[in-house]
């Protein structure tokens, strides 16, 4: 089956009856989940709901913010404000049935059935190449890392794969000019793309995005996900709404990845969560049923064994299905 197919009913799950039976839970995922519910357990209430996002943002920006220099895992999220509606539901997970506690940290993400071996065992880098046509041709499932220059989209990479350099970063955007693969524990990808919306880039470097566009996201049957990376310090950005569009209307799965999420304003501007809640609020009416998002910060290491768990499951029901 094509994997626009695949994808459309990742993404309609809130309120389509599963296909099929999935498979029993791997044993680590349940851990996992338990560290979760441990995690939570030693948080305090929240505050009032959020008008738009099911905002655990709320309190999981404090936990983020609280010290870049601890671990993410040390962070203590407060109690989430579960809206429902709001939610991002697997499949093989009945809605109805879903509590508080199946809610990922800092996200709308429940964890379901197909949530399994999410640890990143070994990673390799395989190759770069300029055009769509140029990437490796096997079948292992891909999710390809979107997002403006900047947005930190190898720092994410790195810290996905627990590897300071393996991706290059820079503070000058339009540091990736090709689509780098990186093979993770010999059997799906993870591809860092050129970041759009710089101009600046010498014209033998720039990528042309919309001939991109065309050739990857459209054409390239073994993507499972895009992570579309938006900036949550800073205010919503008009490129990323359209890109989020751009890959809403063409049922191209997607989960939005908040990244920079340790970047507390001092003073003036808004926080992260204000950032990330209007900019949920502004893509609301580009869906319809709410895709994943989740926060993360590639300094603090926040959000990566969630997002990694997130992955998981996407996969898994990709590879079953
Ligand atoms: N505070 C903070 N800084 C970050 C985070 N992620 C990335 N950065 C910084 O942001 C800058 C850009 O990071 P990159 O990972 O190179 O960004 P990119 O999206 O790959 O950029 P291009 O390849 O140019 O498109 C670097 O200076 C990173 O150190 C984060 O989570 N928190
Ligand atoms: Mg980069």
């Amino acid at each position: 089956m094509l994997l626009r197919g695949h994808l459309a009913n990742i993404r309609s799950f809130t309120t389509a009856v599963p296909m099929r039976t999935p498979p029993p839970a791997p044993p680590f995922s349940c851990l996992c989940f338990r560290r979760l519910l441990l995690q939570a357990a030693h948080s305090s209430p929240g505050g009032s709901p959020a008008a738009v996002a099911p905002t655990n943002v709320k309190r999981v920006a404090a936990g983020a913010g609280a010290s870049p220099a601890k671990p993410a895992a040390m962070s203590a999220p407060q109690t989430p404000e579960f809206v429902r509606e709001n939610l991002f539901v697997p499949p093989g997970v009945d809605l109805d049935e879903v509590t508080e506690e199946m809610v990922l940290p800092g996200s709308n993400i429940v964890v379901g059935p197909y949530a399994g071996h999410a640890q990143i065992k070994q990673v390799e880098y395989v190759k770069s190449s300029a055009r769509p046509s140029d990437c490796p041709k096997d079948d292992r499932p891909e999710f390809a890392i979107v997002g403006r220059s900047n947005v930190g989209k190898s720092s994410l990479v790195n810290a996905l794969v627990r590897k300071k350099e393996i991706a290059l970063t820079s503070k000058k955007p339009g540091k990736t000019q090709v689509i780098n693969h990186f093979l993770v524990n010999k059997s799906w990808y993870i591809v860092d793309l050129p970041g759009y919306g710089f101009a600046n880039a010498p014209d033998s470097v720039r990528m042309d995005w919309s001939a991109f566009t065309k050739g990857y996201f459209l054409k390239r049957k073994t993507l499972v996900s895009v992570l579309l990376l938006v900036d949550a310090s800073t205010p919503p950005q008009q490129i990323d709404l359209d890109c989020a569009n751009w890959l809403g209307r063409n049922d191209i799965g997607m989960t939005f990845v908040f990244t920079k999420c340790d970047k507390r304003k001092a003073k003036k501007g808004n926080q992260p969560d204000e950032n990330i809640r209007s900019f949920l609020q502004l893509t609301r009416k580009y869906y319809k049923v709410p895709p994943p998002w989740i926060m993360t910060s590639s300094v603090t290491g926040f959000g990566r064994d969630d997002l990694l768990l997130h992955m998981s499951q996407l996969r898994n029901y990709w590879e079953n299905y």
